[in-house]
């Protein structure tokens, strides 16, 4: 398919208090377009709503409205084709303990409706690297084998789009690059892939397209390379050696007092350099005691995106 292998327009979900508990809206009215072919990093902190919204997309929780088109399928009108189309590895290790990964894979065939004749239980478990294990109860499996099983599972009914939510959480460094191996080499084979991921370093590495949410809004959505442009903020912590009467100023300087007597100056790094930044802080007749630099993060981005939007 040429285009988006999903749109998704106007889409809310409210859930509904149940218990006394008060009603909460995790979705408010989302746009988005996920080109076909493309590795889609979804970001946003803890809460944002990207489970709720992948969730919505794997046909496992119902939208309060908006629609959502997967690989040209409107989810209402053709449910069935919508939910073949995609492929979803939870969080959650949510396995049957007395299933082999061999019998997982085949009774989540069944469930697809994938003939006998068509499925690959044996190409999937080699894919994933747990050949070896094919006849061992789940149980028996380690939290990194159960993953790899997860993402046998969402493969069995051949989707053309993969939806991998926070896959590295608490994963070691093998299994994170066997995954990223297997998400490399579905893609190139032409699956659009979806991450989750709390690690921008590994969107960075791994995402062409990059959407923010927070809030249960998308608040940024460009390719990895924009986005990464606006994220060259930088702060500057001077602690000047006598209080500071006069504040450094400059084009693209940012200046904030801090409680304990310093100065945190935020500049972008591809416009102003560190020795124009000190240069500022020398014209305003600081002299410097101390000085250190802060990265911005993820979590500073969010805050500078919410706070535009
Ligand atoms: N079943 C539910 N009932 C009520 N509220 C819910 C339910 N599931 C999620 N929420 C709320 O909806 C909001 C969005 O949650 P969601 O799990 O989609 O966020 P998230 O971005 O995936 O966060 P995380 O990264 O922590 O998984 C949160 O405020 C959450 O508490």
């Amino acid at each position: 398919m040429s285009g988006n292998a999903i749109e998704i327009r106007g889409l809310e979900k409210t859930y509904g208090g149940s218990k006394g508990q008060p009603r909460k809206q995790a979705l408010r009215g989302i746009d988005l377009d996920v080109p076909t072919g493309s590795v889609f990093g979804l970001l946003g902190p803890n809460g944002a709503g990207k489970s709720t919204l992948i969730n919505i997309l794997a046909g496992l929780v119902v939208k309060t409205a908006g629609q959502v088109r997967i690989w040209g399928f409107d989810q209402d009108i053709n449910p069935r084709q919508s939910r073949a189309a995609i492929g979803v590895m939870p969080q959650e290790l949510n396995l049957d303990p007395f299933f082999t990964p061999r019998a997982a894979l085949e009774m989540q065939a069944g469930l697809y409706g994938v003939p006998k004749a068509q499925r690959r239980s044996d190409e999937i478990l080699a894919l994933v690297g747990l050949s070896d294990k094919a006849e061992a109860y789940a149980r028996t499996l380690s939290g990194g084998m159960r993953r790899r099983l997860l993402l046998g599972k969402a493969l069995v009914h051949h989707p053309r789009i993969l939806v991998l939510d926070e896959p590295t959480a608490g994963v070691d460094i093998e299994l994170r690059q066997m995954l990223w191996e297997n998400v490399r080499k579905l893609n190139r084979e032409g699956m659009t892939i979806i991450l989750t991921t709390h690690y921008l370093e590994e969107a960075e590495e791994m995402c062409d397209q990059i959407a923010i949410i927070n809030q249960g809004q998308v608040v940024a959505r460009d390719s990895t390379a924009a986005l990464l442009g606006q994220m060259d903020r930088k702060t500057m912590v001077i602690h000047p050696a006598e209080p500071a009467e006069r504040l450094p100023e400059g084009p693209g300087l940012d200046v904030a007092r801090r409680d304990d007597g310093s100065l945190a100056i935020s500049y972008h790094t591809r416009q102003t350099t560190a020795d124009q930044v000190l240069e500022a802080v020398r014209a305003a007749g600081l002299s410097i005691r101390d000085v250190k630099t802060e990265q911005a993060d993820l979590q500073d981005v969010f805050l500078n995106l919410t706070r535009s939007a």
